[in-house]
């Protein structure tokens, strides 16, 4: 089918090629009616994808695969420095969301499945400083923020447009501006002692996400009663449908479960762009998947930042029973 190729398709998370999208202003001689042709088609398999995986991956999306280079190198130079030096940039303690440099678990220093920095933009109120080391960190971390929201809009209207909802209706509910957008920039640990584990299982809260990992390989997603991988694909940008998505489309769009299974003998890195809105946003089945079709409402209206506050908790204090973490099914109407 046009469009859509790659060895990610062997586990059947479908791999995505955007340059239909992306051509549209080049003057290529593409005839209007193939490119919508074209696009039609992406837009079903993406649907498939949201509804059955949560999970599809895209290329020739944008993003220059150089800056990701980059990237990977300044983040690599930066997690190499020693702690004392990077904790000069730790997160404030009890911050809604924790800028700045981050390990995890943070109370177990011989046990750190991976440390990570948590990058925000200037006009959010959680935003801290970049670290001022290695020189081009700042600028590399900028650029790529920049290129990963030009990208992370146009996956937000194949998003809306696969889930057939009025043009630009997500990019209004999902606030405009990116203030609330973040980036990671993680390492993960090679195992130790046979310990894997380096993220535990979860759903991500926000809309969507856009993650570049490197050729090493361990993230893996829950479908059916299996943990599939999710193979790195050469300059492919992963993305996964998050929470925000899943209640605003009443579960038509599955928000999935996935992890980090460590490599070993060596260190994973990765970059991922989290597409969000503001803690005081009041979210709800949109209408168009409720009372327009006849259906009732699978979540009861919630503010964002709670339900930020109630996860977070759950990770500073982990309950005992497994069942008693907080996910967005906290606030489904049963
Ligand atoms: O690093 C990865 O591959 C996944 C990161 C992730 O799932 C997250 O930060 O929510
Ligand atoms: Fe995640």
């Amino acid at each position: 089918m046009a469009g859509i190729s790659g060895s990610g398709a062997v586990s059947g998370i479908p791999v995505v090629d955007l340059s239909t999208f992306l051509a549209e202003n080049d003057g290529a001689a593409v005839g209007d009616e193939i490119r919508n042709q074209k696009k039609k088609a992406i837009m079903e398999v993406v649907k498939e994808a949201c509804s059955v995986y949560g999970f599809f991956q895209i290329v020739n999306h944008g993003v220059p695969l150089q800056l990701m280079d980059r990237a990977f190198q300044v983040s690599a130079q930066f997690f190499d420095f020693p702690l004392d030096e990077k904790l000069t940039f730790g997160s404030r303690p009890g911050a809604t969301l924790p800028a700045g440099y981050n390990r995890h678990p943070f109370d177990c220093p011989d046990k750190h499945k991976n440390d990570y920095l948590f990058l925000l933009r200037p006009s959010n109120p959680f935003f801290v400083a970049y670290p001022a080391k290695p020189p081009h960190l700042r600028e590399v971390a900028e650029e790529v923020f920049t290129s990963l929201i030009e990208t992370g809009s146009l996956i937000e209207g194949i998003i809306n447009d696969s889930l057939g909802l009025p043009c630009g209706l997500l990019k209004q509910e999902l606030d405009s501006d990116s203030s609330w957008d973040f980036m990671l920039a993680h390492r993960y640990f090679p195992e130790i002692d046979g310990v894997t584990n380096g993220l535990t299982a979860h759903e991500d809260s926000n809309a969507f996400t856009l993650l570049f990992q490197d050729d090493v390989g361990g993230l893996e997603v829950w479908r059916n009663g299996e943990w599939i991988p999710v193979t790195p694909e050469p300059g492919a940008i992963v993305v996964n449908v998050g929470d925000l998505i899943q209640v605003l489309s009443n579960n038509k769009f599955k928000s999935a479960t996935h992890r980090v299974v460590r490599p070993k003998g060596k260190s994973r890195y990765s970059y991922t762009y989290f597409h969000s809105v503001s803690v005081e946003k009041l979210v709800e089945p949109l209408p168009q998947f409720t009372e327009e079709v006849g259906e009732l409402p699978k979540y009861r209206k919630f503010r964002f930042g709670e339900y930020l506050h109630l996860k977070k908790m759950g990770v500073v204090h982990p309950p005992e029973r497994p069942e008693d973490i907080i996910h967005v099914t906290h606030y489904s109407i049963n």
